[in-house]
C-alpha cells in the first residue's frame, strides 16, 4: 500500500498521466462509497437503498506522495464517477479547510461542477477538461459529476488546510445540484 512521504521530502519529479488520470508515484488512494456520504443526500431513504444496493464507490482520491503536513504542497486526483441517488447527482463529501486556505482544481476528464458556499452564498462553476477552478481561503467546496462517464479532476492545496467534514453537515452547502433531462440543474439547499 503507497504511503505519503515523511518530512523533509526531497524534491522529486511527479509524473502525470493525463489520459490515466494518475500521479506517478503513487501516495494511498482513498475510496469513497455511498455508505461514506451519510447524511449528504438530500433523499435519505433512496441513500439507503443505493448502500442497500452494492454500495457503490462513488469517488476516488490517489494522491502523490507529498504528505498533508504544513507547509507542503499536496496534490491529488479525484474520480467521482456518473450517478444519481434521488435525482442528486453523486459528488464528493464537500469540506470546509478549518484553516482557512485556498486550493486549485484543473479539470481533466468528463464533466462536473465546482460548488462552493462560504455560509451565506454559493457559487458553481462549471469544470471540463482545462478548466482551472480556485476556491478562495474560507469557501466550503464539493465536486459534482454532471455528465454520464467519471469526472476527474486535480487538486493542489497547502497540507496543512485540513477537511472540516462537520462544517457542511452543519451549514449545508447553499445549493444542490441535479440530473434533468436537458442536463443539470441547481436547486436551495433543502
Ligand atoms: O475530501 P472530500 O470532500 O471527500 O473531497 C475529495 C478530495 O477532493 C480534493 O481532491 C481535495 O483536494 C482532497 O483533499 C479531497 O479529499
Amino acid at each position: 500500500m503507497p504511503a505519503f512521504a515523511t518530512p523533509p521530502v526531497a524534491p522529486f519529479a511527479i509524473s502525470f498521466d493525463h489520459e490515466a488520470a494518475r500521479l506517478e508515484p503513487e501516495g494511498p488512494t482513498l475510496t469513497r462509497r455511498m455508505s461514506d456520504l451519510e447524511g449528504l443526500f438530500a433523499d435519505h431513504e433512496a441513500w439507503q437503498a443505493a448502500v442497500a444496493d452494492g454500495d457503490p464507490v462513488v469517488y476516488r482520491v490517489q494522491s502523490s506522495p507529498v504528505p498533508e503536513v504544513d507547509r507542503e504542497l499536496p496534490q491529488s486526483i479525484t474520480t467521482i464517477e456518473p450517478g444519481t441517488t434521488g435525482g442528486e447527482l453523486w459528488m464528493t463529501k464537500g469540506h470546509q479547510h478549518p484553516n482557512h486556505q485556498g486550493e486549485i482544481y484543473l479539470g481533466l476528464h468528463g464533466a462536473g461542477g465546482l460548488l462552493m458556499y462560504d455560509g451565506t452564498r454559493h457559487e458553481w462553476i462549471d469544470m471540463a477538461p482545462g478548466t482551472i477552478g480556485y476556491i478562495p481561503p474560507g469557501w466550503a467546496h464539493r465536486s459534482v459529476n454532471t455528465g454520464d462517464e467519471p469526472y476527474s479532476f486535480l487538486a493542489v492545496y497547502p497540507g496543512g488546510a485540513g477537511h472540516d467534514y462537520g462544517w457542511v453537515l452543519e451549514h449545508g452547502m447553499g445549493a444542490r445540484a441535479y440530473r434533468t433531462a436537458s442536463g443539470h440543474e441547481l436547486r436551495p439547499w433543502s
